[in-house]
């Protein structure tokens, strides 16, 4: 699992570690990680030039100590000091005493080789600030190495009010930071490299689980079970207008993770045709999936699946039916323009605040809301968000919803809680997408097609 705890939570933990341990050790101890990763960025230290952009807290503080440590391993360092009068003393100290110099502007200089970003960290408020801004502006071009957060993003909501860094990498101490995980931050930040630091720190709010957490969350046959013992899943999807939406979704659910597929939708000839293996028909169920391609039959199909009692993935057009907190367990799979719809808000507003936007639908409709992006997020009533990062670019793609919303609905139907659904659900489609296109494209049903191999290697003893 990679967790990411808010500001708030990160300095409580300092504060317990701070008491216990010498003075300037948890410094050190980033300090040293990040120098590592600088080297390792830079291939070595000798003869490298680094300029470290110092602001006027810790976040410069480490710029400095681990400055000094790539001066001593033959860099050429320099360091621009960003916040006024106010610096760390004993960091600005170390890097002078290892032979590194401040500056006082980048205008004229050579470029260096990397870029320190040290401006701000945790403690960051607002933006850039315009000097800021004019210096990250001229050193456009020159890789940077972000210390702990990309100067200028909100640590806490992802969100970026104006002019940022954008890193090559970032370094970050203790644990992830909500902004290395969720969009736009999380693309100012390029690779993220954790420090570990010896936090002690509580459950996440946000999380993004990691191969092992999925094994462990497949629904697997039981020895004794039958198809029935697996789960059923009904598909209330695809219309005579959206056929092929009814055949993928339906798809999604068909990969063998449930015992039986159910469908009940408006395109049974095509489906049946693409999908012996599915009873055509309304009938007992553990989950429906409602909505994709369903069009103006999908309010009712919806009624008549919140009537049945069971979870419910919501898709598509059975988001447009969904008017107020859902009375049973559902997982509502918006992209950015639905959702925004849904909330009755610009599509811009949710695609610059997507955390907000998912939590408050999450609360507004009692529901599981995946909000799918390029890093999709599952966020539960209460706060609680799992990220899924695994995805490739490639599988922004006409049909790729409708096969997740049938992958999540079979993952709902074998027991998962929607939650568990989403986050799982989202992962295997994104693997599955990276497994399909190998590093090119895909399509929809390639996607669908790939979910098994994609599990068979999770369930290979090497990840268990
Ligand atoms: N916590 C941990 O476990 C560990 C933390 N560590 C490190 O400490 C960092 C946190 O340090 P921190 O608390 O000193 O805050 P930090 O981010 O340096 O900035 C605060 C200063 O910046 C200023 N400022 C505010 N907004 C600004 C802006 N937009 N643009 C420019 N300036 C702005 C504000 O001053 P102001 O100018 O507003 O008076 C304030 O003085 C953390 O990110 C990590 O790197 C590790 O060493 C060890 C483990
Ligand atoms: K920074």
């Amino acid at each position: 699992m990679r967790n990411a705890h808010t500001v708030e939570q990160v300095r409580a933990a300092e504060g317990l570690l701070l008491d216990a341990l010498p003075e300037g050790t948890l410094m050190r101890r980033a300090a040293s990680g990040l120098a590592f990763a600088v080297l390792d960025f830079l291939g070595g230290g000798y003869g490298r030039r680094v300029l470290l952009l110092v602001g006027s807290g810790d976040n410069g503080g480490d710029a400095l100590y681990a400055g000094a440590a790539l001066a001593r391993r033959g860099a050429g360092v320099e360091a621009l000091l960003l916040g006024g009068d106010t610096v760390h003393r004993r960091g600005l100290a170390a890097l002078l005493a290892e032979g590194g110099r401040v500056v006082a502007d980048v205008a004229g200089a050579h470029l260096p080789d990397v870029v320190v970003d040290g401006i701000v960290g945790i403690g960051g408020q607002g933006g850039l600030r315009p000097d800021a801004v004019a210096v990250v502006e001229h050193l456009r071009g020159v890789p940077v190495v972000a210390v702990d957060v990309p100067s200028g993003v909100d640590v806490d909501t992802g969100e970026v009010a104006g002019p940022h860094v954008e890193a090559a990498v970032t370094v970050t101490f203790g644990t992830h930071k909500i902004a290395h995980l969720v969009d736009p931050a999380a693309r100012a930040c390029g690779a993220v490299h954790l420090v570990d630091i010896g936090l002690d720190l509580p459950p996440a709010p946000v999380l993004a689980l990691q191969a092992s957490d999925v094994a462990a969350l497949l629904p697997v046959p039981d020895a004794a079970g039958h198809k029935y013992t697996r789960g059923v899943v009904g598909v209330r999807a695809g219309s005579a207008q959206y056929p092929g939406a009814g055949v993928l979704c339906v798809s999604g659910a068909s990969t063998g993770l449930v015992g039986m597929v159910r469908y009940d939708g408006g395109a049974d000839a095509l489906v049946h045709a693409c999908h012996p293996e599915v009873v055509v028909g309304a009938g007992q169920v553990q989950a429906w999936v409602v909505g994709s391609g369903g069009g103006a039959d999908a309010a009712k199909a919806l009624a008549r699946s919140r009537a049945d009692g069971v979870p419910l993935v919501v898709d598509a057009d059975g988001l447009a039916a969904v008017d107020g907190p859902l009375d049973v367990p559902a997982l509502l799979t918006p992209h950015a323009g639905e959702l925004a719809r849904m909330l009755g808000v610009d599509r811009a507003e949710v695609e610059a605040a997507p955390l907000r936007h998912a939590r408050a639908a999450a609360e507004r409709f009692a529901a599981v809301v995946l909000l799918k992006g390029r890093h999709t997020l599952v966020a539960e009533p209460g706060g609680r968000v799992a990220v899924t990062t695994v995805a490739p670019p490639w599988l922004a793609t006409a049909g790729s919803g409708d096969v997740l919303a049938g992958l999540c609905g079979a993952l709902l139907a074998a027991g998962l809680t929607p939650f568990d659904a989403g986050a799982v659900g989202s992962w295997l489609h994104g693997a599955a997408a990276a497994t399909a296109g190998a590093g090119g494209p895909v399509t929809a049903p390639d996607v669908a097609a790939a979910v098994p191999t994609v599990c068979r290697a999770l369930l290979a003893p090497s990840h268990v």
